[in-house]
């Protein structure tokens, strides 16, 4: 069995060596630009077109979360990948636990009001606010799939009031759950603080807009772990400056690296992180590709998968 291997900045010795010892027999290779020999899997970012073009691969695993880089280039390169090939994706392995560490660090952040006393300790002011009630502090997940999920699981031990909204409705003890366009409005209207969790899509592009700002509580507060292209960066600022928001969280911008003349770099009520909410665990992600390719190999079916149509 032979694997090809492409991450534009993953060490990829590393990779090979920890892949033949979780796949014992398996050849794994680095893929070059030029190499057309056959392989029966590959794990891939950001692949080049030409590494997968005309291949008879048995599955494609991406070594993220996010597949919407690989299903727009195969959108432009529709002969990259055959219809028939599966594409899965990495489902948690560790990241789960990561967005759990960002987003409770940050809405606890803004509930105590650490913010506020960062602007007063920035002005030599000693001065006790009041608390904020975690009732008026309802926490709303866009996107409840896999880091939704463990995302809500984390903030529900908090105690914040919890709701999720998806394309399909969840029965998730404790959450409220609204789902599609037609319950969008009433999910954002008793939202405080929004955490994006939906994937890159050609209907969730843009999602994040003035009039979706508009319909949440005063003094909102946003949190993007996504993808930047669904918050129109524009409108988030004018929320700011207008008063509509107290404050964004970005891991994630509409252009990455983001421009040094973005003015998200000074906003003062702008916090940012450059894309780390959730990295790529080698360990994790290379036991549930190993395991899934077992499965394959003994011919056995493989849930998860992604799903081209729908774009996640
Ligand atoms: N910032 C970072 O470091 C990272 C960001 N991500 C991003 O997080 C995203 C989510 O990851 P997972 O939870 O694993 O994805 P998932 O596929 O398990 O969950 C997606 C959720 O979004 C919902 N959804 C999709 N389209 C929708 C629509 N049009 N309207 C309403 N709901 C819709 C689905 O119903 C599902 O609940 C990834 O696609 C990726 O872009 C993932 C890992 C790291
Ligand atoms: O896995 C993903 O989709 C990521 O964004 C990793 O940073």
């Amino acid at each position: 069995m032979d694997l090809i291997f492409y991450h534009p900045t993953f060490d990829a010795a590393w990779w090979i060596d920890a892949l033949e010892k979780a796949l014992p027999g398996a050849k794994v290779r680095e893929w070059r630009s030029g190499d057309n020999d056959p392989a029966d899997y590959a794990l891939v970012w950001h692949p080049p077109v030409e590494m997968l073009a005309g291949r008879k691969l048995r599955a494609v695993f991406a070594l993220g979360a996010g597949v919407d880089s690989i299903l727009s280039q195969l959108q432009a390169n529709p002969e990259m990948l055959d219809a028939s090939i599966p594409l899965f994706r990495l489902e948690d392995t560790g990241m789960g636990l990561q967005m759990q560490e960002y987003a409770v660090s940050q809405v606890l952040h803004w509930f105590r009001r650490f913010d506020d006393y960062q602007a007063l300790k920035n002005e030599r002011r000693w001065q006790p606010l009041a608390e904020y009630a975690r009732e008026d502090f309802t926490v709303g997940i866009m996107g409840a799939g896999v880091l939704g999920a463990k995302v809500a699981e984390s903030l529900l031990a908090w105690g914040f009031p919890l709701r999720c909204w998806s394309r399909s409705r969840k029965d998730w003890p404790g959450v409220r759950s609204f789902a599609g366009r037609e319950e969008l409005s009433a999910f954002l209207s008793q939202t405080r603080v929004l955490i994006n969790l939906l994937p890159n899509t050609p209907e969730t592009v843009g999602i994040i807009n003035g009039s979706l700002l508009a319909q949440l509580q005063d003094n909102a507060y946003v949190l993007n772990l996504a993808r930047g292209v669904h918050v129109n960066e524009e409108d988030l600022l004018a929320a700011l400056n207008g008063g509509k928001l107290k404050g964004a969280m970005l891991d994630v911008y509409s252009r990455e690296p983001l421009p040094a003349d973005s003015p998200l770099w000074q906003h003062p009520r702008v916090a940012m992180t450059p894309h780390i909410a959730a990295v790529t665990r080698p360990p994790e992600a290379i036991a549930y590709i190993s395991q899934t390719i077992a499965r394959l190999q003994r011919g056995e079916a493989v849930a998860g998968g992604v799903d081209r149509v729908r774009g996640y």
